[in-house]
Formats: C-alpha cells, structure tokens, sequence
C-alpha cells in the first residue's frame, strides 16, 4: 500500500460572509446530480458555507424535497456551467452518470461519491471516456437509510473522504475535489481505487454482511427473547437496517477482496465453534481467549473508537447548542495548530449543550486543554 497523505480539516472564517457563515474553500457552483442522502448533504454543507449549489435527480420529489431542506436549488436553462459536478447516484449508475457529465459539462471536474472505485473507474476507462476532468472520491461517512429526508450537513465532518487520482489528474482538478471535501469537514486521504476497495472491503462491507446475517437471526427468534436486547445487540446491529438494494450494488462491484474476507471470518467462526464445542479439551479453553483477545487488538485499532484507542487522548469540550459553535471549536484548534484526530458528539436530551469529544495526540492534550480554556472554553 502507498503511503497515504492526510490533511485534517482547518476551518477558514470570513468576515464578509456574515455571522456565523465560514468561508469557503470551493470557487465556483457545484451541481450535485443524485440528491438523495449523500447528494443533499453535500447541499447542505456547503450551502452553509455559502457556495452555489444546483441539484439534479431522476426523482422529480426528491429533487424537490432537497431544494425544500435547503440543500441547493434546481438547475435553470440559462445557469453557466458549474466548476464542479458531484455524482451521488447509485453505484450502479455511477460510470454512466460520470460519462454523461463529462461530456454535458466538458469545463467542469467530475467527482463522484460511490462506495466502490474500481468498478466505475474501470468502466469509464473501458469505455474510452477521456477522465482528465474526473477525480474519484468516498466520503466514509453515512447513514443506515437514504433518501434526502436523511441528509445532514455535518454528515462528513471529521470523518475520513478518499480521493483516488492519478498521474494525469491536473492539480486544479484535484484541489478542487479538496477544497469541497474539506469545505465539508472531511479528513483527506489519498489511496488507489484498488487499494481503496481492499481497504472498505474490510472495514465497511464485511460488517455490513456480519451484521446483516447476525441481525437475520432475530427474524425466528421467540418475542420473549428479543425483548432482553441490550446495548451489545444494538451496537452491532446498527447498520442492519441498511437498504439492500444499494448493498447488492456495493457488494457485488466489490465482491473479490469481500468474498475473500468472508471465506477468513468463516473459518474463524468454525474455528471457535470447533474450541467451544468441548471446552474442556486441552486447549480449547486458550483457544478461545486467544481468539477473544485478538477481537480485544482489533477494536483498539479502530481510530476514535470512543475509549479504547490506545494512541489518543481525549480532551472533552462543552459546545453550546447553537448553529456555528462546533464549527467555531474547530477553527480555534486549527488556530492552536492543535490536529483533531477525530471527533464524537454527545447531546444530553433536553439540554442547550452538547460535549465535543475530540481525540489528539497524548503531547498535545495538555496544552489543547489549556489553549482552549484560556480562549474561554469549557472542558471536563
Ligand atoms: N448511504 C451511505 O451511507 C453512503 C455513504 C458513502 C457513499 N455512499 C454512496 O453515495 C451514493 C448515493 O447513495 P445515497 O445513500 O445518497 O443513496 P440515495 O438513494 O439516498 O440517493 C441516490 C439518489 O440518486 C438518484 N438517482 C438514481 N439514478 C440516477 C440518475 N441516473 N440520475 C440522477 N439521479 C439518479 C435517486 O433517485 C436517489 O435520489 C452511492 O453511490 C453510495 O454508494 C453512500
Ligand atoms: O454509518 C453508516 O451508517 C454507514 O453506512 C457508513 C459507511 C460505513 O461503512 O462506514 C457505509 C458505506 C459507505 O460507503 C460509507 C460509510
């Protein structure tokens, strides 16, 4: 695997913009085309960034209930072109929708936001489609259900958002797939679309298949038992309840590097039944531990994995639940030159205020405390 370069988002202010509104890295207007849970918020972040945001979808309501949420508005006959165009359609019809920008948009850059890379890459190139103009990109954040209902504008903050280039790409292209990605919040990485579909294969569509399968055997399950679900069901059950349309298409464009984890998790499943089958037997018992343990190594790896990460600290600051002052935290730690490895919001219902939880390195948390307090921030 190349090295990856990672850019933790700053956050700009601008005093023209008025109060509260952030100035925004993008230049130009960006056309969305597929405006349901990823297509509306990126409208919506980055209209509160102030950046021009037109929308485009089959769906004649869910364009318009994404105008209605605020996330941009319908593109007119008379609109210039848009410097960027961002596709958020199924992966399914991604390589057309891209095909089809490109050539109806021949001045703009093209990114898209599909789960998989290679696949639409690979097309497009099967294709001939000249992809000087295109940058692939994932953002790794979602939600469980889509639609434009669901879209957040701080869906990405934080969270990390991959740019697969290449060497042809030219560098305004590709600074400006940046500029919207940070705009959003978004940890940039970089990564080749086969390294970046090996990477999600594990830490995003196996889970998807282990907790679909684990939550199906609930379907059979007596009332009576179900009624017991406790934290540990909810937590890895979550994204069970994921739309298996769009999964199929995930999956199935990515099906090398997942069907060779799930033949892995399959044998480690055998592997333990076989242990627990007859624990007294010599071994078993350290077979199981060994197994366990393992599963203890792997969690600790997961990065902002609230309290297990052994490489962060985490300083804990109260935000008031107003529009703007997450945003505000933020630029003050790049201000400090204080590097935010990650990020976790808290709300306590009912309450004005929520807890930012912001993960730094172990050197840095003491004087981010103190930096902070002394720009009049509360901390636990
Ligand atoms: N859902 C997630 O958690 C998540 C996270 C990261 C990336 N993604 C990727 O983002 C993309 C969109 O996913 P989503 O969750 O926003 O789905 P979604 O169903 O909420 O939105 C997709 C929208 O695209 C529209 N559409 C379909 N074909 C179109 C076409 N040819 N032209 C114009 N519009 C079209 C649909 O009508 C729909 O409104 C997918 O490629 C997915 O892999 C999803
Ligand atoms: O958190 C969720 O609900 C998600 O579905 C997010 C998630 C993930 O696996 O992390 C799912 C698929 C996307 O391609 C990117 C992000």
């Amino acid at each position: 695997m190349s090295d990856l370069k990672v850019t933790i988002p700053g956050v700009a202010r601008s005093d023209e913009g008025g109060a509260g509104v952030l100035a925004a890295r993008t230049r130009g207007s960006v056309h969305v085309i597929g405006s349901g849970l990823l297509g509306a918020s990126v409208g919506l972040g980055l209209r509160a960034r102030g950046v021009e945001v037109t929308l485009e979808d089959l769906s004649p309501t869910t364009v318009a209930l994404a105008a209605d949420y605020g996330a941009g508005r319908l593109r007119g006959a008379d609109d210039p072109e848009p410097a960027l165009v961002v596709v958020a359609t199924p992966p399914d019809v991604t390589a057309d929708v891209i095909e089809r920008a490109l050539a109806a948009y021949p001045s703009a850059v093209v990114t898209d936001v599909a789960s998989v890379k290679l696949a639409p890459y690979l097309e497009l190139r099967r294709r001939g489609v000249d992809l000087t103009h295109y940058v692939g990109s994932h953002p790794m954040a979602g939600r469980e259900r889509g639609g434009a209902f669901m879209a957040r504008a701080d869906l990405f903050t934080a969270r990390p958002w991959i740019i697969c280039r290449d060497e042809a790409t030219p560098a305004e292209a590709l600074a400006l797939v940046e500029a919207v990605a940070l705009d959003l919040g978004g940890v940039l990485l970089e990564m080749t679309p086969e390294e970046h579909d090996r990477s999600v294969g594990l830490v995003s569509h196996l889970p998807q298949v282990v907790s679909s399968l684990l939550a199906a055997r609930l379907v059979p399950a007596a009332e009576q038992a179900i009624e017991l679900a406790g934290g540990g069901l909810r937590d890895t059950t979550r994204i069970a309840a994921s739309d298996p349309e769009l999964w199929v298409q995930i999956l199935g464009a990515n099906r090398e590097p997942v069907v060779e984890l799930l033949d892995a998790f399959a044998a480690d499943l055998g592997a333990f039944a076989e242990a627990l089958r007859d624990p007294a037997r010599p071994g078993a018992k350290r077979r199981i531990a060994d197994l366990l343990a393992a599963g203890n190594r792997g969690v600790s790896r997961i990065p902002g994995k609230h309290g297990s990460s052994e490489r962060f600290a985490t300083i804990t600051v109260f935000v008031d639940d107003r529009p703007g002052e997450l945003a505000r935290l933020l630029t003050e730690l790049g201000e400090l030159g204080i590097n935010m490895e990650d990020l976790r919001l808290e709300h306590s219902p009912g309450a004005q205020i929520g807890f930012a939880e912001i993960a730094v390195l172990p050197e840095v948390a003491e004087r981010a405390v103190a930096d902070l307090v002394e720009r009049g921030w509360r901390t636990l």
